[in-house]
């Protein structure tokens, strides 16, 4: 059997990686459009000074069954020695702001900080839960909503202001008012449908059911998710950055037989026929394949079957991104009076960043101060035009270091790099156009799979484990 994946980012990877153990006669052709594997992960690192730049993706989430599934393939790939944890004693696991009326605000991060006022909000946190436990759903039983919908409705206004959206903003750099409720929330938003309230449904839920992991038999705590729990890791980075993950999986998947890999190799059409291969056409040549497993990001894959699947195509296109702007600097002197992960700006505050993340103190650099700010996403034309240069970046980002966090010294060293459409709108009514795209393709019988991130969740661990699961269901273990 021969199979095509398109796309080298960590998904496109990882689905080559688990053909490659799964099967081994199975020969793997893996095609990337750019000049390096490893998509949106990208680390600049600078060996000299002993410092890194993330230009994407820096942490991964050590929880549920996809971070189990991540770890699971860290040990795979021996890569135990070099995970590097943020726990959660850690200030950088407890300091988390958000920028607000020109000030910086501590978001509560236990059950003490939810009890006490903390500005911006007016009252307690609880007092949501509480609104929550007494309120009643709608009439209708809703199919979807906003994220920012349903919390102003459950939890009140404020909490959907400052802190759901700051957060849809350091997830999708996204409009909390666009991005459906089931993108984070699909289980709270389930609990209220049935049960009226989240709270309510929560507890008669577990009353009724038990805790959620004991329901599900298939998750089997690998070694280091119990360490990891054990040692309470918030979070957890790789020594070298992030871009260890795909460099590693390049290097395992280059000693494999079984598997090609291929650098600037950009498909530019599918065509599927009745009982026969895939036509996979790269680079002005077509290549036959039995199955492709597309880990591009929909809109890309939309371009690759319009001529033969305009339906699908359609469906595929609404799949929107947004750009991003990220801007590294370095000082070589600690200039940071707050220590934490960073800060998130919320909307309604209409300044042109999303938000700084503070890597020197995430990572433990005490000499030095590294920061990252993001800036656009869905405002990314609103604040810079179509196609704003660097310099103009650079100093949007070094004003508003100026004006939230005092520091107005120049960086010895910085890097702008614009990400464009490099994250997926989980907008309302993405689940059920998911399922469409998928009904199609089985309907049709296009021996096509997807994995990635414009699916079934934009975080590493989500596009590790869609990778998983295409090869599962192809090739079952
Ligand atoms: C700024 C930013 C910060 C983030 N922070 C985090 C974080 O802290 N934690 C976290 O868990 N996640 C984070 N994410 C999300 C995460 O990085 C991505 O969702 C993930 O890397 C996506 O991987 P992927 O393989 O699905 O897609 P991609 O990385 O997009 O890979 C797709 C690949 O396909 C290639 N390709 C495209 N078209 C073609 C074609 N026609 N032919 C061949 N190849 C093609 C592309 O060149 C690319 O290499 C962040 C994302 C961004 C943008
Ligand atoms: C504090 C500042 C942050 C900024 C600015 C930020 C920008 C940003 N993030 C993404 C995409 C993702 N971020 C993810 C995790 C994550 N991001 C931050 C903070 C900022 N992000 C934190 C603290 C975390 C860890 C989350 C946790 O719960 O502990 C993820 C993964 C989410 C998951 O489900 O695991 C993604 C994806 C973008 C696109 C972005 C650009 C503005």
């Amino acid at each position: 059997m021969s199979i095509t994946v398109l796309g080298g980012g960590i998904s496109g990877l990882t689905a080559a990686y688990y053909l490659s153990i799964v099967r081994k006669t199975t020969k793997v052709n893996l095609y990337e459009a750019s000049s390096r594997f490893g998509g949106w992960i990208k680390t600049d690192i600078n060996d000299k000074e002993g410092y890194i730049f993330e230009a994407g993706p820096r942490t991964i989430r050590p929880k549920g069954l996809a971070g189990n599934n991540t770890l699971e393939l860290i040990q795979l790939l021996e890569l135990e020695n070099k995970v590097w944890p943020i726990t959660a004693h850690h200030v950088a696991a407890k300091n988390r702001m958000i920028y607000v009326k020109n000030k910086l605000c501590l978001m509560p991060s236990d059950i003490k900080g939810a009890l006490r006022i903390n500005p911006p909000f007016s009252k307690p946190l609880y007092y949501g839960a509480i609104k929550d436990f007494f309120g009643w759903k709608s009439k209708k039983r809703l199919d979807d909503e906003s994220i920012y919908s349903f919390t102003s409705r459950r939890f009140g206004k404020e909490i959907a202001d400052y802190a759901i959206s700051s957060m849809i903003c350091g997830i999708c750099a996204g409009d909390a008012k666009e991005i459906s409720v089931k993108f984070l929330m699909k289980n709270l938003f389930e609990k209220e449908q049935k049960f009226g309230s989240v709270l309510r449904g929560i507890i008669l839920d577990f009353l009724l059911n038990g805790s959620e992991r004991t329901k599900s038999p298939s998750f089997q705590p690998t070694p280091l998710y119990r360490k990891a729990q054990i040692e309470r890791w918030s979070i957890y980075t790789l020594q070298g950055g992030l871009q260890t993950l795909p460099k590693v999986l390049e290097n395992k998947l280059e000693e494999s037989e079984s598997v090609s890999l291929n650098l600037n190799s950009n498909c530019k059409k599918i065509t599927f026929e009745t009982g026969g291969p895939a036509k996979v056409m790269i680079n002005g040549i077509t290549h036959k394949a039995e199955h492709v497993i597309s880990s591009l990001p929909s809109i890309q894959l939309s371009q690759l079957v319009s001529h033969q699947h305009p339906i699908l195509s359609n469906e595929l296109k609404m799949i929107k991104c947004v750009d991003v702007a990220v801007i590294n600097l370095h000082y070589k002197k600690d200039l940071l009076d707050y220590q934490g992960f960073g800060l998130l700006v919320p909307p309604m505050e209409n300044l042109p960043i999303l938000g700084i993340i503070f890597d020197s103190c995430c990572f433990g650099m005490k000499d030095r101060t590294v920061l990252t700010i993001m800036c656009g996403g869905k405002w990314f034309e609103k604040w810079f035009g179509k196609d704003p240069n660097e310099l103009q970046l650079l100093n949007v980002a070094m004003e508003n270091v100026g004006k939230i966090l005092n520091i107005h010294e120049k960086p010895d060293n910085y890097k702008v790099n614009i990400l464009k459409d490099c994250i997926p709108q989980y907008v309302v009514g993405h689940h059920q156009r998911v399922e469409r795209i998928r009904k199609y393709i089985e309907d049709n019988k296009l021996p096509l799979s997807l994995c990635g991130a414009s699916y079934d969740g934009v975080g590493v661990n989500d596009v590790i484990l869609s990778a998983r699961l295409a090869v599962e269901k192809l090739m079952p273990v």
